[in-house]
């Protein structure tokens, strides 16, 4: 007990605002360079692993502590001069000033220590590939959602700064399509040039709050969407008839009621303002219509590589009964229905269900089935009525899998599965306990979704050998 105290006691030796000697060992989970000052663990932001810094500490916890740089004494060969001219306000990316191919390779490393934490597999034995990366990892967002607010009189649009509550006003944006970046700026300037009321979050005032854009890479269709704070939007003929004519290229725009107080974006109610309430969008083989609140993946580009790989990891045959478990609006389960012999899936938003199955209809799927409801709920319903799957796919949320749910696939033992993860850690604690019901790792693949960002997606092929 003495000990542990002492050790407990040596683990807190650092004071806030002292300055310390550290070398950084490897890039955290939130990008963040990671070092240890004795045995207590010091994270980062913006420093590089292999650089020695000088750091000051901001914050102590029992077992961590944060700083900041002071100075770089030995920098990075990696580090490079991040292009955005406002990335150290904007807080949106955080690894602009590591290298692409710098950045690659750590995503990959970020993997490999989730996997030296929470499994058994021998470092030598774990199959990693490298990770997937973009030719050109720049503009590749889809969708831009920026807060509204009223500096002075210009009327700015943009996210929360880092740590603070003061709106930073972006006015271009390096990983955005530039189409989103054009329209949400001609929007503000005609919401100013109009002097639409904007909403004032602390006062809980004004209509406008946020300004969404959504552009699909392959049909070029652009919607907007205005989210405000009541129903009632004054000169709103005159708002719309001028923003179609300044924006005459936009396919759709709608309006969104939000009036809780609340940080989530969209509210209950939709309301077309003008065109069609849905814009097209296009997956390889695959055409989407996409409604104002529709889940879809941000990155069109990368998705078709983060889909084809699930594909290559499913090793179908055309005969083979899958899961698409967490299933979103069907795109995985639809991405390998043409070689399958029929496919299930289900996920808890109803909404996106109803996507799923218009999605099957229109593309002529006869072999898809969807439910909504829990996947530790459904699959074990499913198996009760006798349905077997062969291959599971699966692509939960950051909290991974449900405990019963890995239960389930264990009794099932599918010849494959798949599993596809925005969160390492997670990923790694779910393999960890489907190796112990007779899982074997095939493959680890990394795929960036989101170049300079810290968020690694990663594609797990498991096979079952018990
Ligand atoms: C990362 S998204 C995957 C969406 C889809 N596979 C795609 O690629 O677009 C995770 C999905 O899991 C759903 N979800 C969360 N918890 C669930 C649960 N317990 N059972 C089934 N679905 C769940 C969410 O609604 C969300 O659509």
């Amino acid at each position: 007990m003495a000990k542990e105290t002492a050790n407990h006691k040596q683990k807190t030796a650092l004071n806030k605002g002292q300055t310390i000697s550290l070398k950084i060992k490897r890039l955290g989970i939130n990008g963040e360079g990671v070092g240890f000052y004795k045995r207590t663990v010091v994270f980062v932001p913006g420093a590089l692993p292999g650089e020695e810094i000088t750091a000051q500490i901001e914050n102590v916890y029992p077992n961590r502590a944060e700083a900041k740089v002071k100075s770089i004494r030995k920098k990075s060969k990696d580090r490079v001069d991040p292009p955005c001219p406002i990335y150290e306000q904007c807080g949106g990316c955080q690894l602009q000033h590591l290298s692409y191919a710098g950045q690659l390779r750590e995503k990959q490393d970020v993997v490999r220590q989730a996997f030296e934490r929470y499994t058994k597999i021998k470092p030598e034995d774990l199959p990693l590939k490298s990770t997937i990366g973009m030719e050109h990892p720049w503009e590749y967002r889809n969708k831009s959602q920026l807060q509204a607010a009223k500096d002075k009189d210009k009327v700015i649009a943009g996210l929360y700064g880092l740590n603070s509550h003061h709106i930073i006003d972006l006015d271009q944006c390096m990983v955005q399509h530039p189409e989103t970046v054009r329209v949400t700026n001609a929007v503000k300037k005609i919401l100013e040039d109009l002097n639409i009321s904007i909403y004032h979050e602390k006062k809980r005032t004004g209509i406008i709050r946020t300004i969404v854009v959504r552009t699909g890479f392959e049909t070029g269709e652009t919607q907007l969407v205005l989210v405000t704070a009541q129903k009632k939007i004054p000169r709103k003929e005159l708002l719309v008839s001028e923003i179609k004519k300044r924006i005459p290229n936009i396919t759709s725009i709608v309006q969104n009621v939000n009036d809780k107080k609340t940080s989530i974006i969209f509210g209950d109610q939709t309301i077309s303002l003008e065109g069609p309430e849905t814009i097209g969008e296009q997956l390889g083989e695959l055409s989407f219509d996409l409604s104002a609140r529709a889940f879809f993946q941000l990155n069109p580009k990368q998705t078709v590589k983060l889909y084809d790989e699930a594909k290559k990891a499913a090793k179908l045959t055309g005969t083979e009964k899958i899961v698409d478990a967490y299933c979103g609006a069907g795109t995985i389960g639809l991405w390998l229905a043409p070689d399958a012999r029929e496919v299930r899936g289900m996920d808890v938003i109803d909404e996106s269900i109803r996507n799923a199955k218009e999605n099957a209809k229109r593309h002529g799927f006869s072999n898809t089935h969807y439910e909504t409801g829990k996947a530790e709920e459904i699959l074990p319903m499913w198996l009760k009525e006798g349905w077997q799957p062969d291959v599971i796919v699966v692509d939960p949320p950051r909290t991974g899998c449900d405990q019963a749910f890995l239960k389930t696939v264990g009794k099932i033992k599918p010849k494959r599965m798949v599993y596809v993860s925005c969160n390492p850690s997670t990923l790694a604690k779910d393999v960890h306990m489907l190796i112990s019901e007779g899982f074997k790792v095939e493959s680890l693949t990394p795929v960036d979704m989101f170049p300079h960002t810290a968020h690694v997606e990663v594609v797990c092929s498991l096979v079952w050998e018990k």
